[in-house]
């Protein structure tokens, strides 16, 4: 049974997929109202009220995902989550187009001054000459930031007669011209504009972008929209130059802080505000809350999810390619661990054959969360293997290559610890499953499956004998043996597979038969 917490108030109808689930228990209630039963959600599902701090994380050991039915994620500590193990999705495009439109019904309130004449023609005033207001069509409008919604603002901008000049740095010329806007460095346009709206995320770069010095490159009489994240432009910043009239107008949906309580830009008759309104609508909102249910559906149901803040995203095809690999090196990863029992600082993997030729971002992070698990306290999975390898000071590298080696696909491993480099080999067969076919050296044959039990010792006669003689005197059945030599009376190993886990008292046992070398248990 998974709990779901959905901590903000998200649209029933979108939730639809999981609320008709079997054995998803859907609890709809703030995080407050739940604070004794938080370590026992698998996931949230949030708007941007709930703020998803590192202290929430630690008091949900059990969570898998978040899910956030909207674009912005500045209210999740992104990188708590990853280093926690949780997979962070959002709904990218639901609510673009209502976005744009609110842009859009600010843009056209602002100029036109409409809340201000709604609230005189509610006084009881019928003031014409206080509210005339400038037209759209023919000005210039500057759009900072041109993803989803700016380039839905674009569109309807220039439905309206307007000339379009877009800064972006991740915008290709090619693209602009395709869409009929004007790619231009932020002073070009800060120098042209007649009215600025900004539809960035708020991130280091983009926090206080409009400020005082690129406020003061602005044209006098500009008007300027926020209907992305509160800080883009700088709050403080715009004071002076409202007061002294350089900017004609500010519209804002958003603010550094939400609500903003008594802040002294509402005092402005020339600011016009809204309550984080751009995704409020019927439409916008199903949209976000169908997207992420489907998508925390599907994660639970162990498919791969598309929107993915966190983790590589994988569409069907490619998953239902790689999974047989992405579990064999889970395996791997395990092994080596288990085997390798000094502190590691470097893991190479080497892809061969068809394997080369897959999304191994993915299959690389289960082997290192593989590898990671037997040595780590706290959850290690895909999501924050290759952080914690990073703290523990683990570099690992992969490397391709056509020719699978005498098998259609393999993976290598190798792991260089403080004293000695350890190797191993899979691959995956077809309707038959995985095989391990390297091991330390010794070229051998078995699935990484089950109670392993692995013995390197001087290859003579009766050596599986003594073995055999230990295991069967404890009452301990062997399912599977395999053997392999480097040559004859040299080094040999024998990988066993037991009904059984083995009593560390055995593994003494056989560590004091003369001739064998190592004795290591692998659990898989
Ligand atoms: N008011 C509201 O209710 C809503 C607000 N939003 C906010 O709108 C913003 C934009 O959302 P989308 O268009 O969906 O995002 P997006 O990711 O599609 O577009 C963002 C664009 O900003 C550009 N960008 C990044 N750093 C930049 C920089 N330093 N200078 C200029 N451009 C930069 C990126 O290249 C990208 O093209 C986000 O902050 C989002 O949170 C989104 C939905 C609703
Ligand atoms: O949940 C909301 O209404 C806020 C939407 C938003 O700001 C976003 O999607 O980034």
């Amino acid at each position: 049974m998974f709990r779901i917490l959905v901590s903000d108030a998200i649209s029933e109808e979108g939730l639809a997929p999981l609320l008709a689930a079997k054995d998803i228990e859907v609890v709809q209630k703030k995080v407050s109202e739940v604070a004794d039963e938080l370590d026992q959600f698998d996931a949230l599902l949030v708007r941007s009220a709930t703020k998803v701090t590192e202290e929430l994380l630690e008091k949900m050991p059990k969570l898998k995902i978040i899910g956030r039915a909207g674009v912005g994620v500045d209210n999740i500590d992104v990188e708590a989550a990853t280093k926690h193990g949780v997979v962070v999705i959002n709904a990218p495009n639901g609510n673009t187009i209502s976005t744009a439109e609110h842009t859009f019904a600010m843009m056209a309130s602002l100029v036109r001054r409409i809340p201000q004449a709604h609230i005189s023609v509610k006084s009881r005033e019928w003031n014409r000459s206080a509210f005339v207001g400038v037209e759209l069509f023919g000005k210039h409008l500057g759009i900072i930031g041109f993803g989803r919604i700016g380039s839905e603002v674009a569109k309807r901008a220039r439905a309206f007669g307007m000339h379009v000049h877009v800064y972006d740095p991740f915008l290709t010329k090619a693209r602009a011209e395709k869409i009929g806007v004007d790619a231009c460095s932020l002073d070009e346009l800060l120098a042209a504009s007649d009215i600025i709206t900004v539809h960035t995320p708020l991130t280091k770069e983009t926090k206080g972008l409009l400020g005082p010095k690129n406020l003061a490159k602005t044209k006098k009489g500009v008007y300027l929209i926020n209907c992305a994240r509160g800080g883009i432009i700088d709050e403080q910043a715009l004071i002076p130059f409202l007061e002294n009239g350089h900017v004609a107008g500010v519209a804002l949906d958003v603010f550094e802080q939400e609500p903003p309580g008594d802040h002294p830009l509402l005092s402005f008759d020339n600011v016009i505000v809204t309550p984080h309104l751009g995704a409020s609508t019927v439409e916008a909102q199903l949209n976000v809350a169908t997207q992420v249910a489907e998508e925390v559906l599907h994660f639970l149901e162990g498919k791969p999810v598309t929107s993915s803040i966190n983790l590589p995203t994988l569409s069907k095809d490619v998953y239902e390619k790689i999974q047989a690999f992405y579990t064999l090196a889970r395996k791997m990863g395990s092994l080596a661990s288990q085997y390798m029992t000094e502190p590691v600082h470097e893991i190479a993997v080497t892809y061969c054959g068809s394997v080369a030729d897959l999304e191994t971002t993915f299959i690389t992070r289960s082997l290192l969360a593989g590898f990671l698990k037997p040595r780590v306290a706290s959850t290690v999975n895909e999501v924050n293997a290759a952080m914690i390898a990073k703290e523990r000071g683990i570099a690992f590298s992969e490397k391709f290559s056509a020719n699978g080696n005498d098998y259609n696909n393999s993976i290598t491993l190798t792991v260089y610890g403080e004293t000695q480099t350890f190797t191993i080999k899979g691959t995956h067969i077809a309707h038959y499953g995985d095989r391990i076919v390297h091991f330390n050296g010794f070229a051998i044959d078995f699935a990484p499956e089950g109670h392993l039990l692995y013995i390197q010792h001087l290859d003579k006669p009766g050596m599986i004998g003594k073995v055999g003689q230990i295991l069967g005197d404890h009452q301990v059945n062997i399912a599977t043996m395999q053997v392999g030599r480097q040559e004859a009376g040299g080094k040999a190993i024998m990988m066993l597979s037991l009904d059984k886990p083995l009593e560390e008292e055995l593994l003494e046992k056989l560590e004091q038969v003369s001739d064998i070398d190592t004795v290591k248990k692998l659990e898989l």
